[in-house]
């Protein structure tokens, strides 16, 4: 579903190197937290897949699609294989919350008939029916969240990646966010989740990718967040 094949990128306005010969290999399914000290990479690794930058050297695939050997135009091709989901939500600001996870329906042409049925689908699975008419203005962080959630599932993408998705949160509800995202993971989404959330990875036990000055230092199943002493 998702491989990085020596995979190094070196940012070349100031020549740092964000990523040494990186090897991950991630399964249909998964469900993957990514950790690692602030300037690990783990950014990086996250603009690669969503293909706004290119590696220095190294394959990637997504999908079975080789990414660093698909032309800039289409791009938005591979970005109906992602969902992705921010800490800052990044909702837009003049439209609803039925309007902005219709918006991303729209912009791949899908049938006016077929987003009538699925905004409604996955306002129900984030538990927001009731708020599909108010403006983002009107919600609290969590809500905003689980808009951006709907948004980033609602053309069915493969893969769910999301870049420290509670880091806005008050703990209660950056929990309501992971059982959403675990519900998302069980109906048989990849999910890639970027985080500094050492609670919420010590007490879901699943696979741990850590990251540390542009390597894989460590990748276990059911990790924990700390570094081995
Ligand atoms: N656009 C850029 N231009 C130059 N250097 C960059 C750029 N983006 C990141 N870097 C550098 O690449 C390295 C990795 O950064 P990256 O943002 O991937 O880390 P991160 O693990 O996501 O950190 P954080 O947890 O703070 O978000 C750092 O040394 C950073 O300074």
């Amino acid at each position: 579903m998702i491989k990085f094949i020596n995979v190094t990128k070196v940012y070349e306005d100031n020549g740092a190197k964000a990523l040494s010969n990186i090897n991950m290999f991630i399964e249909k399914g998964e469900f993957v937290f990514l950790v690692g000290p602030s300037g690990a990479g783990k950014s990086t690794i996250i603009k690669l897949l969503l293909k706004e930058i290119d590696p220095t050297s190294g394959t990637i695939i997504l999908n079975d699609m080789d990414i660093t050997k698909v032309k800039n135009r289409k791009v938005p091709y591979i970005r109906r294989n992602i969902g992705v989901v921010f800490q800052d939500f990044r909702l837009l600001p003049n439209k609803t919350v039925y309007e902005n996870i219709a918006f991303a329906m729209e912009i791949i042409g899908s049938h006016p008939k077929e987003i009538r049925r699925r905004v409604p689908m996955v306002l129900s699975m984030v538990d927001l029916s009731g708020k599909a008419y108010c403006y983002p203005d009107q919600l609290s962080g969590g809500e905003h969240q689980r808009v951006a959630i709907a948004r980033a599932i609602v053309n069915n993408p493969p893969v769910l990646i999301a870049d420290e998705p509670t880091g806005n949160l008050d703990p209660d509800t950056a929990w309501e966010i992971m059982k959403i995202i675990k519900d998302i993971n069980r109906r048989g989404t990849t999910v890639l989740m970027a985080t500094h959330a050492k609670d919420i990875v010590n007490s879901m036990k699943r696979r741990v990718i850590a990251i540390e000055g542009g390597r894989v230092v460590r990748d276990e199943e059911k990790g924990v967040y700390e570094y081995e002493v």
